[in-house]
Formats: structure tokens, sequence, C-alpha cells
């Protein structure tokens, strides 16, 4: 028996037989767990209870997998991460995709990965949710991707094509639930999200330069995820939250002029002092928490039942 197998074993047994076989899977980004408020007939697992799982460390997620119903009427059988878990909290690559692994054995075939991201892309405000389509990630082209190693299951591609990896099938959905919900164009935006370890937040010139490369918004999670559930043959959709907005205006960092317009008693121009933190990241996945609720449970209300 697979490592994957024993944990869905090990799920069998805490979950209702009507909640064992998910159509979607929901993972929550930061501060995003609220997106499944509404589960009903829920259950939680927490992640201690899972052979090969680990724990989230960090504020905003939670450990526990909660599975029931979302959407109106009967709603959709649903399985959501509340907490996910990220390279930088020391977690390897192979546990980070686990759950991943975990929800395509149970037979799950369509994935929403959510994340808080920082803004690359001026037009960007704080609040948009970014439907991504591509992605960047240096991490992957650089030795850190979760696919490296033994192949997991010879049954799957060893050479995964990422070309398709956004499905445009739940991509337009979101626009087809924004609309039925009367949500105002703006909210909504497409873009390509950078992946980078963190836990570092970007300096003004790393900003510059993956916006030059022809990212949208980046953030430290989502496309390990992304990888695996491709190579698990899962439908992903992936929405971005923007938190905050990177700082990359060019030549602020310069003190030279700063000093001598003090010395000649002369005005400087203004210096950019914004600096993110989690919690401005977490304050607004609160405040926008509810529009993504409201998206996601629409989406699964739209979703095609052959999928
Ligand atoms: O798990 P996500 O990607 O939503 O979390 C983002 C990236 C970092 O973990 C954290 C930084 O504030 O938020
Ligand atoms: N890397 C990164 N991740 C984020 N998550 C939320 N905001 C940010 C950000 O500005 N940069």
């Amino acid at each position: 028996m697979s490592d994957t197998e024993a944990t869905v074993q090990v799920l069998r047994e805490l979950v209702p037989e009507e909640l064992q076989a998910p159509r979607v899977a929901i993972i929550c980004g930061s501060g995003l767990s609220g997106l499944v408020a509404s589960l009903r007939h829920s259950v939680l697992v927490s992640y201690d209870k899972l052979p090969g799982f680990v724990q989230s460390t960090v504020p905003g997620h939670k450990s526990s997998l909660a599975f029931g119903f979302m959407g109106s009427g009967a709603g959709v059988p649903v399985v959501a991460m509340l907490g996910r878990f990220h390279p930088y909290e020391g977690h390897k690559l192979s546990s980070v995709v686990y759950p991943v692994r975990v929800m395509a054995n149970m037979g799950v075939k369509n994935i929403i990965i959510t994340n808080a991201a920082g803004a690359l892309n001026p037009n960007l405000s704080v609040g948009t949710i970014v439907v991504v389509h591509d992605h960047i990630a240096l991490p992957n082209l650089t030795g850190m991707n979760p696919l490296l190693g033994p192949q997991t299951n010879p049954s799957l591609p060893r050479f995964l094509p990422l070309s398709d990896a956004y499905s445009r099938m739940l991509r337009k959905l979101v626009f087809r639930a924004a609309r039925d919900l009367s949500i105002e164009r703006d909210a909504l935006a497409e873009g390509t999200y950078a992946w980078v370890s963190g836990p570092t937040y970007e300096t003004p010139a790393e900003g510059r330069f993956l916006r030059a490369a022809g990212a949208d918004v980046v953030g430290m999670s989502t496309v390990p995820e992304v990888v695996a559930a491709r190579e698990e043959n899962m439908n992903v959709l992936v929405l971005s939250l923007v938190t905050n907005a990177v700082v990359i205006p060019l030549g602020y960092e310069s003190v030279r002029d700063e000093f001598e317009a003090e010395i000649a008693g002369t005005s400087t121009k203004a210096v950019v002092d914004e600096v993110v933190s989690h919690e401005e990241v977490l304050a607004i996945g609160k405040i926008k928490g509810d529009l993504m609720k409201s998206l996601v449970e629409k989406i699964l209300d739209l979703l095609p039942t052959d999928v």
C-alpha cells in the first residue's frame, strides 16, 4: 500500500461515507479559511491524525482538513485544506504537496487553490482577485521542483508539460460566476503568479526583476501544489487575493539627493516608506474573504457535472 493510500484509509475511518468522495479540493490561503465557512454537514480532521501530514506553523493557517457540501441546493462535496504548508517553514517539498496527492487518491478531479499575494503590476489594487493563468517559478527552474527525484507513481508522466496548467474551463467559470453575482469588473483581473521561497518579502530590486520578467503578483506558495495537482491530472484553478503592493519604484534608494537637499535647505522627493507585514496580509484576507467565498460558492454551483 502506498503512503497516500494509507492516509486515505485513515480518512475513511474518520469521515462519514457520504463525504468520502469530494469532487473539488479547496486550499485556503493566508487568512482565507473563512472561504469554507458555509460548509454543510462538515467534518474536520486535524492534520495530526493523518500520517504524512505535517503541521502548518503560519498565523492565519489552521491545521485541519474540512469535508462537507458547499454551494446552493444539495451542494458539491468538497474537501478543504484549512491551512497549507510552505517550504519556508522547513517542510520538504514532498510534504508540501502530500495533501494534494492524498486528495487525488480520494478521487478529487478539480482543485481551487487560493493565496494572498503582493501586486507587482501597478494596475492591480489591493483587494483585487487575480485569476492566475500562468506562473514563473524561479525555484522550480533552479532545483526546487516538487517532482525532482524518483517518480512517485510510474503511471504518471515523467516530463510534465505545464503550458496548460491553469484550466481554461475553470478560469472562464470564474468570470461567469462574477457576472451572475454582479461583481464589478475591476474586482477581478487575470495574471501571472511568481513563486518565490520566502519568508522574506521582496526588495524593490527583486520586485522590479519579477515584474520585468512578466509576473503580475508574487507569493510564497501555490506553485508546488499546482505542479503536483497537474501531475495527478486535476483541473486547476488559482485565485490570488492582492493583499499589498510590492514597492518597486526606481530611484528612491538614493540618499545622496536627500542629503544634499537637506544641506541646501530645499525639499526632497517623497521617500517611499511602505513596509509590508503579514498582519496587513491577514487583514485584507478578512476584509475580502466574503467576496472570495461568494465567488467560490458560485463557481461550485456552475461546475459542470461531468468534471
Ligand atoms: O499561503 P499564502 O500563499 O496565502 O500566504 C502568503 C505567503 C506567505 O505565506 C504569507 C506572507 O504574508 O502570505
Ligand atoms: N512574496 C510575497 N508573498 C506575499 N504574500 C502576500 N504578500 C506578499 C508579497 O508581497 N510578497
